[in-house]
């Protein structure tokens, strides 16, 4: 094993971000591999660091050439194989959107597993195709090679009922209709982390904004999960880059019985021409709207502000107060100007901005009398996957033949 990889495959919307962790003889991981294709359909870009962080791979991509995740698949395939081709695989760690009613836990992939994971493709398939697309392609080459999904909704399955419900006849919820909340696996990153970062604030009641081309927020309490803004689909609570966030559901049903929308017309305007994208009419990536003089992109960045700080509202009841507001992903990472916007619109709770550690991109950004800390922690959902991969496959050994 001391020569042996994990490798971590994770599609999002709008990247696929892998990583490689060598596996050494004391059973650590280290990462020895890093990499992105982002910007997926806007601005393509494959990039990718070794452990030390000297760049491996820089290249730009056309719109046409990296469309869609399933491109991006198969360049980033293209890549991987040909940058590890004298390694020993592990084992594969996999993000998988939905783990539905059945998986809490990480799972070894086996067919009645997959089976079962493709029967929740219609209620997140903007990801679930393509992470299962990526489990079958590899299952195709090394059969052999013991394959993990890890899924987003395992982390909140510590909700309380109340917020796990909708208020629909039990049957539904008894047939899986439920909150399950996305994006667990960077929730439990964060909450992995801060005991480290931000000790003071990480056994109290605290708010993570997940905001990417996916965008979620989550109350954390004594790190974990107590609510979060997703339901039963990533297409709940606020907006995102082709996704409206929460609606009246009185709008679909005037979409289906008005405008006679079939349910394949509306799966394609919920989750690819909505939100920023649908408001701005130009892009749904946030750096673009940014850039962007045009009065559409600028109130499309406005709804994405106003929404995301109405939430953060909501979860400080949710969570009787709050102590600590943590950004993370693509926009709450890299972006000062929109956590500054959304910081503005929560002076109520008490928040003071450090405007250069804002800048800096933190660790923390808000000043020494802010009555609530606020920090920009970098995500690393692969991370997660990889710990639980070989923590999952450890405690199996020999069990994962078919
Ligand atoms: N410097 C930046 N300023 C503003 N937005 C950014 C910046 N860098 C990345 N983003 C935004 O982050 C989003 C992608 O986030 P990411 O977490 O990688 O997405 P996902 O995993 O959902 O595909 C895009 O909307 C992109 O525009
Ligand atoms: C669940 C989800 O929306 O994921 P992402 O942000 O990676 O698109
Ligand atoms: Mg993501």
């Amino acid at each position: 094993m001391s020569n042996s990889i994990i490798l971590v495959i994770n599609a999002g919307s709008s990247s696929l971000k892998f990583s490689v962790f060598r596996v050494n003889g004391a059973g650590n991981l280290q990462a020895v591999v890093r990499g992105q294709m982002d910007g997926i359909g806007t601005r393509p870009c494959l990039k990718a660091k070794d452990g030390t962080g000297a760049l491996l791979v820089e290249s730009d991509f056309t719109t046409s050439e990296a469309a869609t995740v399933a491109d991006a698949i198969t360049l980033v395939g293209t890549w991987l194989r040909e940058h590890l081709q004298h390694e020993l695989l592990f084992a594969v760690g996999h993000r998988v959107v939905h783990g539905g009613t059945q998986f809490s836990h990480p799972v070894l992939v086996n067919s009645e597993v997959f089976t079962t994971l493709e029967q929740l493709i219609p209620l997140a398939p903007l990801h679930q195709p393509h992470n299962l697309a990526a489990i079958r392609a590899i299952r195709e080459r090394q059969p052999q090679v013991p394959q993990v999904a890890c899924f987003d909704t395992a982390f909140h399955r510590t909700h309380p009922q109340v917020a796990d419900l909708y208020a629909l006849p039990w049957k539904y919820y008894e047939s899986g209709v439920r909150r399950y909340g996305f994006h667990g696996l960077s929730y439990e990153y964060i909450a992995l982390i801060l005991p480290k970062i931000a000790p003071e604030i990480s056994k109290g009641r605290v708010i993570v904004a997940h905001l990417g081309s996916g965008a979620s927020l989550c109350a954390l309490q004594a790190g974990k999960s107590i609510d979060s803004t997703m339901g039963f689909s990533p297409l709940d609570g606020v907006p995102m880059g082709t996704r409206p966030g929460a609606l009246d559901p009185g709008v679909l049903l005037h979409l289906a019985n008005q405008c006679g929308l079939s349910g394949v017309e509306m799966e394609k305007l919920l989750y690819k021409e909505s939100g920023l994208l649908g408001l701005s009419g130009i892009s749904s990536d946030m750096r673009i709207l940014l850039e962007s003089h045009d009065s559409r992109a600028q109130l499309a960045v406005e709804y994405f502000v106003y929404y995301t700080a109405k939430q953060i509202g909501a979860l400080t009841a949710v969570l009787g107060g709050v102590d600590g507001i943590v950004f993370t992903a693509g926009i709450g990472e890299h972006s000062p100007v929109i956590r500054a916007r959304i910081l503005q619109a929560c002076a109520w709770l008490g928040v003071s901005v450090d405007t250069a550690a804002n800048e800096r991109g933190g660790p923390c950004i808000s000043s020494a009398d802010s009555r609530v800390s606020v920090w920009a922690i970098p995500t690393n959902e692969e991370l997660m996957i990889a710990r639980h991969t070989l923590g999952l496959i450890n405690s199996r050994k020999g069990e994962y033949v078919e």
